[in-house]
């Protein structure tokens, strides 16, 4: 069986204990691969490593490393078919998404951050005839990122990228539920010629990798994407030991309908926006707020539709919707379908388990699931489900339906449907969220600030945010 590799100090190596977990294909419930159950020890040559390549990475200069990074893009670009096979196969996601959305963006995040790093300015700042003050940014350090399993090279790449790109080193963990894009990532930086020790990804659990890194005295700068529980673990290790963080954590969206929108297009994109990725992406509008005079109209539109959805083996190139990434994970998934149930929810579509005929029948697939009658304050609609369930409400007023979209502890995204202009400034700014799509739905400029109000994170990553995140300022002033 194909054994993942550590990557350390430009080495592709075995975890030091030689302990290996199973890496599982969702999509059949079979062990397919064994990926590293690595600890401290392997997080201690990794930072040993990345400690050792800073000062070189950082004083290399900004094309030498640009250079580097539009190299990897490159060679993402040419093995997209084999790393788009194994996203799928790993994750669960239809391979025509991880081919058009997933690897793609990983590329693009390099190739992004190579350009945008030669674009990165300092400012100053002038004194009236007094001083002159200017604002150095330079590379602080052994970066530790963290990645999730719902977007495993997409997420995994856009935490690195900026990091390297800024002259950091870095230590990385992959999600161990999906480790598979990131060691073929370990095997591309090698072919590129990315220097040793520059970039290292230690694979493993996260509450001994992960724990290992955020625990680490010599890495001084944390930038993880995952669950808001884990999101405060993190903290509540990092903050005592004034780690620089960057947290971006989960979301309930809400996704609100009103009855002046373009209705085919907004029918169109609730259903990318409700179940893309299984409905595993932090950014999903899991709850979809209607107005009342179009509720009845929008609900047997979209619930027709729903029902349509093909549901199978991720490797069919008609599949529309694959396997949720674990057992454990539809577990939990089915576990809120009933609980939404028990607090009077009605499904309209879905609902269940879904068992594909042939080698998927033993896989994790769950029917895109439509439910409605239940009060905006439930746990169904304040609780984070990441996976293929959308709730229903209707709505009469403004007023009425910014409260309930923002009455959750989550902060992170709103989608917004209507054609009056005016309405859609006014109430996008009243929404607590730090992304608000309107008549759109993950519409992706990287240069915008990414990331989530109240439990939704801390930080911003995306365009320069990222850059002045992986930088420590230094403001010099100069008494003319
Ligand atoms: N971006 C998002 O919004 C995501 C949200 N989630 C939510 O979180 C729930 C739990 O999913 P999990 O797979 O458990 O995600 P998680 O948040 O535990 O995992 C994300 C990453 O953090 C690592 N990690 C776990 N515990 C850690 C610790 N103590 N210290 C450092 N790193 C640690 C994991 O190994 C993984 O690489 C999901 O059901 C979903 O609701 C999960 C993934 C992404
Ligand atoms: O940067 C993006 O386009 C998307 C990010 C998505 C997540 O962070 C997530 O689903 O966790």
């Amino acid at each position: 069986m194909q054994k993942i590799d550590n990557y350390i100090d430009g080495e592709l190596v075995a975890p030091i204990d030689d302990a290996y977990l199973d890496n599982v294909n969702p999509a059949t419930g079979q062990v397919y691969a064994l990926t590293p159950d690595s600890d401290q020890k392997d997080v201690q040559r990794a930072v040993d490593a990345a400690k050792a390549a800073f000062s070189a990475w950082s004083s290399c200069g900004i094309e030498t490393r640009a250079r580097l990074l539009d190299k990897i893009a490159d060679l993402i670009d040419e093995n997209i078919d084999i790393l788009a096979r194994a996203e799928s196969i790993d994750n669960g996601k239809p391979l025509s998404l991880a081919r058009n959305v997933d690897i793609p963006r990983a590329s693009a995040n390099f190739r992004f951050y190579a350009s945008g790093i030669q674009h990165f300015a300092s400012e100053s700042h002038y004194m009236e005839g007094l001083a002159i003050n200017y604002t150095q940014r330079t590379p602080i350090g052994v970066a530790g990122c963290i990645s999730p399993w719902n977007l495993p090279l997409y997420l995994f790449s856009w935490k690195i990228a900026p990091a390297l790109a800024a002259g950091n080193t870095v230590v990385a963990k992959p999600t161990e539920v999906a480790p598979m894009t990131a060691y073929l990532l370990s095997k591309i930086c090698i072919d590129a010629g990315l220097p040793k020790g520059v970039l290292n990804i230690v694979h493993g659990f996260g509450h001994k990798v992960g724990q290992a890194i955020v625990a680490h005295e010599d890495i001084p700068v944390i930038s993880f994407t995952g669950g808001t529980e884990t999101g405060k673990k993190i903290a509540t290790t990092a903050a005592p030991m004034f780690k620089k963080m960057s947290l971006e954590l989960g979301g309930k969206n809400p996704n609100i309908i009103f009855a002046d929108c373009d209705f085919d297009e907004m029918l169109k994109t609730t259903l990318r926006s409700s179940f893309a990725n299984q409905g595993q992406i932090c950014l999903c509008g899991s709850r979809i707020f209607v107005e009342r005079p179009i509720y009845e109209k929008f609900k047997m539109a979209f619930v027709s539709k729903v029902q349509k959805m093909k549901v199978g083996d991720p490797l069919d190139e008609q599949t529309r919707m694959g396997a949720v990434v674990s057992e454990t994970h539809m577990n939990k998934v089915l576990g809120y379908i009933q609980l939404a149930q028990q607090e009077g929810g009605t499904v309209l579509a879905g609902g269940q388990r879904v068992i594909v005929d042939g080698d998927c029948a033993e896989g994790y697939f769950i029917a895109p699931t439509v439910i409605e009658g239940l009060h905006a304050n439930c746990r169904t609609n304040q609780e984070e489900i990441f996976g293929p369930v959308v709730t229903m409400m209707p709505f009469d007023t403004e007023d009425e339906v910014l409260q309930m979209a923002n009455a959750t502890p989550y902060g992170l995204a709103a989608t917004v449907w209507t054609q009056d202009l005016k309405r859609a400034h006014k109430f996008s700014h009243q929404l607590k969220s730090a992304i608000v799509w309107v008549n759109c739905w993950l519409l992706r400029d990287l240069r915008t600030p990414f990331g989530g109000m109240k439990q939704s994170g801390m930080g911003r990553e995306g365009g320069f945010e990222a850059l002045r995140f992986f930088t420590e300022p230094q403001n010099i002033c100069i008494k003319l």
